[in-house]
């Protein structure tokens, strides 16, 4: 049997379904979300992401706000362009694409960002409000994997999930997710570290593969009837993307998300969530505000 997918792209445009009308609930209150986005230097890849962004805010009647800078910029243009995003009340919350230029602090960049407007969830403040369980933007992937998970009805509560890889972006904050007690997981941390990977996912109900080596996670090491998620980005020779999963593993495992296809479009929807729910709550706070007053 081969395993059931993990359709990211249906599971995502449900999501959009429901966005559309919460951003039109917004607009009758006279709020409209807008995006937006930094891009600095020209990598196509990055572009190419960005401008989907802005695509999907289309579909869903989010504004954009596009800001570019050349790769040449210094660390100070691309702060005076996030004081300018702070500032600017047409944008509700944005990113700033990563990676950065060498020589740029990223980290410094990221903490002037407003943390209200953190559409990302990579802000310090919301990721200090992950591990406290408090409400605020989620990190877009990890939350995407969660979602893609729910959507399909694969058990999350008391499975065991081995996540492998510890990049900010994604491998550091799944375990702090999928370890809250609305999701009630178990979940294992390994990485280039770890001594013994293959005992580890052999043990796995759940695989979350976000190392970026290709074909990493063999059939032989996938218990059947496992759900394997691919979240791993490398590129072959010809620049066409190769995932973390060896293609083998559909014949073992009972769900996989495929990549592409899979958890890359839950990201970009989980966007979407994070720029609308910051709309909702700064709405909410003037409502507050209005009656306090
Ligand atoms: N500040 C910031 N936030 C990010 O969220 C961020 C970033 N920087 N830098 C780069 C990575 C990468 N990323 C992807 C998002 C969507 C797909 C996606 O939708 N992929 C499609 C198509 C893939 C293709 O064909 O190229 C798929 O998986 O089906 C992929 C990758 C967001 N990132």
């Amino acid at each position: 049997m081969t395993a059931q997918i993990l359709d990211g792209k249906a599971t995502a445009a449900a999501i959009k379904s429901d966005l559309t009308v919460r951003v039109a609930a917004l607009k009758d209150r006279g709020i409209t979300p807008g995006l937006g986005t930094l891009l600095v230097g020209d990598d196509p890849g990055s572009r190419w992401y960005v401008n989907g962004k802005h695509r999907d805010c289309a579909e869903v009647g989010i504004g954009s706000i596009q800001r570019e800078l050349p790769d040449t910029a210094t660390q100070e243009e691309i702060e005076d362009v996030v004081r300018e995003l702070n500032a600017n009340p047409e944008c509700t919350g944005y990113i700033v694409q990563l990676p950065l230029p060498k020589g740029i602090d990223t980290n410094r960049v990221l903490e002037l960002m407003d943390p209200a407007k953190d559409a990302d969830g990579l802000h310090p403040m919301s990721l200090g409000r992950l591990v406290l369980n408090e409400t605020g933007p989620l990190p877009c992937t990890p939350q995407g994997v969660v979602q893609l998970l729910r959507a399909h009805g694969v058990e999350i509560a008391g499975a065991h999930v081995v996540v492998v890889g510890r990049g900010v972006t994604i491998g550091r904050s799944i375990p702090l997710l999928l370890t809250r007690k609305s999701e009630n997981a178990t979940v294992t941390q390994c990485h280039t570290g770890t001594r013994d990977l293959s005992a580890h996912l052999r043990q796995a109900d759940i695989i979350v593969a976000a190392a970026g080596v290709q074909h990493l996670i063999k059939p032989e090491d996938v218990k059947p009837g496992a759900a394997v998620l691919d979240v791993g980005v490398s590129r072959d020779e010809n620049g066409k993307i190769v995932g973390d999963v060896h293609p083998g593993v559909r014949e073992v495992a009972a769900w996989v998300a495929p990549n592409p296809g899979g958890v890359g479009p839950m990201t970009r929807a989980q966007l979407l969530v994070n720029v609308v729910e910051a709309a909702e709550r700064a709405a909410a706070e003037a409502a507050d505000a209005a009656t306090a007053g």
